[in-house]
């Protein structure tokens, strides 16, 4: 039986791929792609993980053996505590699986028809059909498209008809490889809208990949990072910017113009009339910073900004390189170094409710580079 804790576990997986490269006219060489390369993590029942990195780091692989798609090259695999490979059919009644840039609706068939198709092909009782239908067609604002054949759909409702579809057979884990790819603002505030109720109610396991970063701040407490096949930091949103020694900015309005202010370790990176911006490391407290140029200055007013996290990701993805060229880097095999961090009410103060609850996650869990 799997726990709770290990709902989703993997360990030291691999996925190798054979490809052929043409070298010369009748000539090709065999060559491997690691595209998973020894990656060991677990996932609670009930979490929604983001899963990121860059073009080609493995994240779609990865959804795939999960789901029973490919077979792992190496390491052992469970979800529900059913392995992927060899009960595929018996795990696709426990998961759900969004795949953003391809549908897995009949796409001449009305909306309402394919749903009925997969009533029919996982022997969902007609009761619990009807009830997941009518939940998702009322949170998914789809009533209006049943009868819609699917090409007639713009991107934004046909992935919310994917949704739905993935939802009807009530499966305790959903999977959704960038479920919002190619929509509008509002389209996007919806499905990640409809994600998190998702979860509140119905405790369903999300496992997200995106490359918009927004999904995982709305959506996901832990963030899992993937760069050539390698899991790189696993942990709460807001350790990402200590793993990547980011930097927040401090923005002071002054009651008049005055030379830039000096208070280590922040530095100004920009003066407008009496508004300055101070860039601190990340890590540091924001409040003995505000506290000291309070005393020192006539302040009229200040906020802080969050960095950018693909600025922070981009930069963790640099730093891990350089560390790999001078020979320090070990080797992954899922252990994990604490990253740590302090924080103050001001700081708090600045964050998003969602930065927030990350940040607690922060106690409780250790996250931070995998070396
Ligand atoms: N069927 C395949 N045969 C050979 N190589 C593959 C296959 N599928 C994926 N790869 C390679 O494995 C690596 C990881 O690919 P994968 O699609 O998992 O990345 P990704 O993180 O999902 O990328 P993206 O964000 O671009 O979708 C890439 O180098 C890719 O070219």
């Amino acid at each position: 039986m799997h726990v709770e804790s290990d709902f989703i576990r993997l360990d030291r997986v691999e996925k190798v791929f054979q490809v052929r490269r043409k070298t010369g006219f009748l000539r090709s060489e065999r060559r491997e792609v690691r595209a998973v390369d020894s990656i060991s993590c677990t996932v609670a029942r009930g979490e929604m993980v983001g899963y990121i990195g860059p073009n080609g780091a493995g994240k779609s692989t990865t959804i795939k053996m999960l789901t029973g798609i490919l077979t792992p090259s190496g390491g052992r695999l469970r979800v529900a505590g059913i392995d992927p490979t060899r009960e595929r059919t018996r795990l696709a009644h426990r998961i759900g699986v969004v795949f953003g840039q391809r549908t897995t609706l009949w796409w001449d068939l009305p909306l309402i028809d394919s749903y009925r198709l997969m009533h029919r092909m996982y022997r969902i009782p007609d009761a619990r059909y009807r009830e997941n239908l009518d939940r998702c067609v009322e949170l998914l604002d789809l009533g209006g498209l049943l009868d819609v054949p699917v090409r007639q759909l713009s991107l934004g409702q046909r992935m919310r008809g994917d949704i739905a579809a993935a939802l009807l057979h009530d499966p305790d884990v959903l999977y959704l490889d960038e479920p919002t790819i190619g929509l509008d603002v509002i389209s996007k505030a919806r499905v990640r809208e409809f994600l998190r109720d998702l979860n509140a109610e119905r405790g369903t396991t999300v496992l997200l990949t995106t490359h918009d970063l927004q999904d995982i701040e709305q959506v996901c407490r832990r963030v899992m990072v993937i760069d050539h096949g390698r899991l790189m930091y696993d942990g709460p949103l807001a350790g990402l910017h200590e793993a990547g020694e980011s930097e927040r900015t401090l923005v002071v309005d002054l009651e008049r113009e005055l030379p830039p202010v000096e208070v280590a370790p922040a530095r100004v990176v920009k003066v407008e009339g009496p508004r300055q911006w101070l860039a601190f490391p990340a890590s540091e407290s924001a409040a003995p910073l505000v506290a000291r140029i309070a005393e020192a200055y006539p302040l009229v007013d200040l906020s802080v900004r969050e960095p950018d996290i693909e600025t922070v990701i981009a930069k963790m993805y640099a730093d891990r390189r350089e560390t790999s060229v001078g020979g320090r880097q070990t080797s992954v095999d899922g252990r994990q170094t604490s990253v740590g961090g302090r924080e103050t009410s001001a700081d708090r103060r600045e964050m998003s409710a969602d930065r927030r609850k990350a940040t607690a996650d922060r106690a409780g869990r250790p996250g931070g580079m995998v070396s």
